[in-house]
């Protein structure tokens, strides 16, 4: 696409009219745009799809603008050294920084803080300076730190000194904390194998993962392992704040699961704790659910997490947690629904077809099939991707959204072998596995409904 006015021009002009959208909504509201000094607090808008639409665009429109101005060189000189952003989020976050000074508005000196998460204090203000020149924490004067809207996210739900007195719960309830351990422990070891797998590692190893943690087993029988329990509930707690990361309409308006008869079965199927189908059963308290995962998961995490989030739910027989392996047949005969949030990408075709023929197996004629997944998009133009955004940004509308997507795709390929699919990749595995696309409903998480053939 071409326009009479230059690039430059029109990405300021997106930057400038989108903060005149975002200030006149919050106006509209009563309450002011929120400061990158504060620490998060829940807002009004946090959730408008109006809203999220108009920054994804200045975001964007942002990233573009930099990405022109910049010399290469500078970029390259950004880019190539991202590990240490990785590193500096994994060391604050495991060593419990922001938890140190959550009730510090002020900010603590370098040398208290050092001496609280027990690290060098020399080598922690330039960790905290590294982060703080990346809007993560504030420098308040030298030397001094506190937290800011965007480190305040990695606050846990333990205090400081519960969070010392014992490692075992650290995660639980810390949805963002958790991610960052996931990524910047198990992700970032694997990624250190990186560039040696794709261009030396025999075919029959997977992933950097398994060239990294010298094991054949998959990511998940390597959780099962006595020695990564930690790890796994980090895992579960940070896939269950995933629940609470994509808005519910996301699921309880990407399937019309108002069609269904009363009482009719819902299976989540690789369910982790269960967070969607807590979504559901509160939408919909007239079906029955299944949570579906693999031992340790059911009998672990998910016990707790039905017991803290809605225990009646489990004793009154609306949902039933359930041990269940999806290579095996599936005991659940005849669903009314079969779904799945994020376990397609976990897992390359073959594989994916595998899990897809067990359910098809145990479906009746009328079961539906609803994979919740991201849509991979092209960087370029392409009719089946978003609708064009305005002039000159990239057709995935770049960081925001292409961004996220292909990150988490190398996520996928790092650990599992998986990937992020696009429509007609998702259409091709249902007709390999006897499921035909239906519709797909497009957002932060597609819905891809399927029907039995
Ligand atoms: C990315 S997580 C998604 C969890 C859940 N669907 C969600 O969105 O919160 C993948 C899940 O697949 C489960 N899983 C892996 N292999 C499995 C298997 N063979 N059978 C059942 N569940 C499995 C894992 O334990 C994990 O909970």
């Amino acid at each position: 696409m071409s326009s009479s006015i230059s690039p430059l021009a029109a990405l300021a002009s997106i930057i400038t009219s989108g903060v005149h959208t975002l200030e006149s909504a919050y106006s509209e509201h009563g309450v002011p745009f929120p400061s990158l000094d504060e620490p998060y607090s829940a807002g009004p808008l946090d959730n408008d799809a109006a809203v999220t639409a108009t920054t994804h665009l200045i975001i964007a429109a942002a990233h573009q603008l930099i990405a022109t101005i910049r010399t290469p060189i500078a970029t390259i000189h950004d880019y190539a050294p991202s590990m240490y952003m990785s590193s500096s989020l994994g060391l604050i976050t495991d060593v419990n920084v922001p938890d140190a000074l959550k009730d510090e508005p002020a900010g603590l000196h370098v040398d208290v803080i050092g001496a609280k998460v027990n690290v060098d204090s020399g080598k922690l203000a330039r960790v905290l300076r590294y982060l703080a020149t990346r809007h993560v924490f504030r420098e308040v004067t030298p030397n001094v730190f506190a937290n800011n809207r965007i480190s305040s996210v990695l606050i846990k739900s333990r205090s400081f000194e519960q969070l010392k007195a014992d490692k075992s719960t650290k995660y639980d309830g810390a949805i963002a904390a958790a991610l960052v351990g996931h990524q910047t422990d198990e992700g970032q070891i694997s990624n250190s194998f990186f560039i040696e797998h794709l261009r030396d590692a025999p075919k029959d190893v997977e992933t950097p993962f398994h060239l990294a943690f010298k094991t054949k087993a998959t990511l998940w029988e390597w959780y099962e392992e006595p020695i990564n329990r930690l790890r796994r509930q980090r895992f579960a707690n940070a896939m269950a704040g995933d629940g609470e990361r994509f808005p519910a309409t996301i699921f309880t308006g990407g399937f019309n699961w108002n069609t269904l008869d009363a009482e009719s079965v819902i299976v989540d199927v690789g369910g982790g704790v269960g967070s969607v189908t807590l979504t559901l059963a509160k939408a919909f308290p007239q079906y029955k659910y299944v949570v579906q995962d693999l031992p340790e998961v059911i009998d672990g995490q998910a016990r707790t997490y039905w017991e803290g989030q809605s225990p009646q739910s489990v004793s009154d027989g609306t949902v039933t947690l359930q041990t269940h392996n999806f290579f095996e047949p599936q005991p659940v005969k005849d669903a009314a629904v079969y779904f799945m949030r994020m376990i397609m990408h976990n897992w390359p075709d073959a594989t994916s077809i595998t899990i897809l023929k067990h359910l098809r197996a145990a479906a009746a004629p009328s079961s539906k099939l609803v994979i919740f997944d991201m849509l991979m998009l092209h960087a370029c133009p392409d009719p089946a991707g978003l609708p064009p955004p305005p002039y000159p940004l990239l057709a995935n509308l770049g960081l925001p959204v292409g961004g996220f997507i292909t990150a988490i795709d190398l996520h996928m390929l790092n650990l599992l072998n998986g990937q992020e699919r696009t429509v007609s990749q998702f259409a091709a595995l249902g007709e390999a596995s006897g499921w035909k696309l239906e519709g797909v409903k497009p957002g932060a998480l597609a819905a891809l409904v399927f029907s039995a053939v």
